[in-house]
């Protein structure tokens, strides 16, 4: 049996009509991880979830969940995951004790098996287990469609932009969650477009664009590629025309007497530029400098692609 929890080789999909939503995507989740899968709008994100979710075929390629093959062994693939799409889908009219026990029935988990109260309980909604679910807040909507997702105990959950939409409490109420989910030994993988939270949360990301996998890392490792950096300088006098060194990317007058310069920490150090700064005549007087992350990381990653 494969050690990863989700295995993808080289999967491509190409939707009705010939536009093609992923192209020989290889991705591996290691089981235990906490990963993320960030790209833009359209990249192909949710194509892939719901081709492990068994919701879309792809159309060439291979891929297995907690070392079933999605083709060979559909049941126990499906057995192994739970997915919490982007939108919340139950029936208002139920009670959430109600719509966890239906799915459940929808599982084949035999009602002696049944965890309703425990997975009420571990997403805060003991208290709700007889309302109406369209009494609850948003929030709790949220955290039902979690426990939903969990009523077969899968040992990997998919949560397909979990936060978008939601305000700042409830998002950091769904991290909490999410991390009380992989301490107990869960497997998780989310889409995000808050790249600052995949940062703090995801041992690994893997940046999807296109449908093509641009980037797959250990979340440090990725964010020490952002090769771009800045410094932001303010020099004695009045800045009249911006310098120009070889060694500058760019150089952006912020105020009469601050710029900011950006340059490839592959090529130059910040020492460096200050010398040629000084050597273009301007005296310091301030300076700061700006830290990558993730953000710029994917910024140049898709421009790079873009232009190659
Ligand atoms: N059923 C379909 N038929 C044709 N094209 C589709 C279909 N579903 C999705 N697409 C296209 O495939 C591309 C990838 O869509 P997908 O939903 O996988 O992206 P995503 O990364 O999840 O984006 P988002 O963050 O907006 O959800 C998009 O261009 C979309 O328009």
């Amino acid at each position: 049996m494969s050690e990863a929890a989700i295995k993808i080789e080289a999967v491509t999909k190409i939707y009705q009509g010939g536009f093609k939503a992923l192209d020989t995507v290889d991705l591996t989740v290691p089981r235990g991880a906490i990963y993320g899968l960030l790209g833009p709008n359209g990249a192909g994100k949710s194509t892939l979830i719901n081709i492990l979710g068994g919701l879309v075929n792809k159309t060439e390629g291979k891929a297995s969940v907690w070392g079933f093959d999605i083709d060979e062994n559909p049941r126990n693939a499906k057995a192994s995951i739970g997915i919490v799409n982007q939108e919340i889908t139950f029936d208002p009219f139920f009670t959430p004790a109600e719509t966890l026990d239906i799915q459940a029935g929808m599982y084949a988990v035999p009602r002696a098996k049944r965890r309703t109260m425990e997975l009420l309980r571990a997403v805060h909604l003991e208290d709700k287990a007889r309302a109406y679910s369209r009494t609850l807040s948003g929030g709790m909507k949220r955290r039902l469609m979690v426990a939903k997702a969990m009523v077969h105990s899968p040992p990997v959950l998919v949560l397909d932009e979990p936060t978008a939409g939601v305000d700042i409490d409830l998002r950091q109420q769904l991290w909490e969650y999410v991390r009380e989910l992989h301490a107990s030994g869960i497997t998780v993988v989310l889409t995000t477009h808050y790249l600052e939270e995949a940062e703090e949360l995801c041992d690994r990301i893997a940046i999807i664009n296109h449908g093509k996998v641009i980037a797959d890392q250990p979340t440090r490792e990725l964010v020490n590629m952002a090769q771009e950096k800045a410094v932001v300088v303010t020099v004695e006098k009045d800045i009249e025309t911006l310098p120009a060194q070889s060694c500058f990317e760019k150089v952006e007058k912020v105020d009469r007497n601050t710029m900011t310069i950006t340059y490839r920490k592959d090529k130059v150090n910040a020492g460096e530029v200050l010398t040629a700064l000084g050597e273009a005549g301007h005296t310091i007087i301030d300076v700061t400098t700006r830290e990558a992350d993730l953000e710029d990381v994917f910024l140049n990653l898709t421009r790079e692609k873009a232009s190659a």
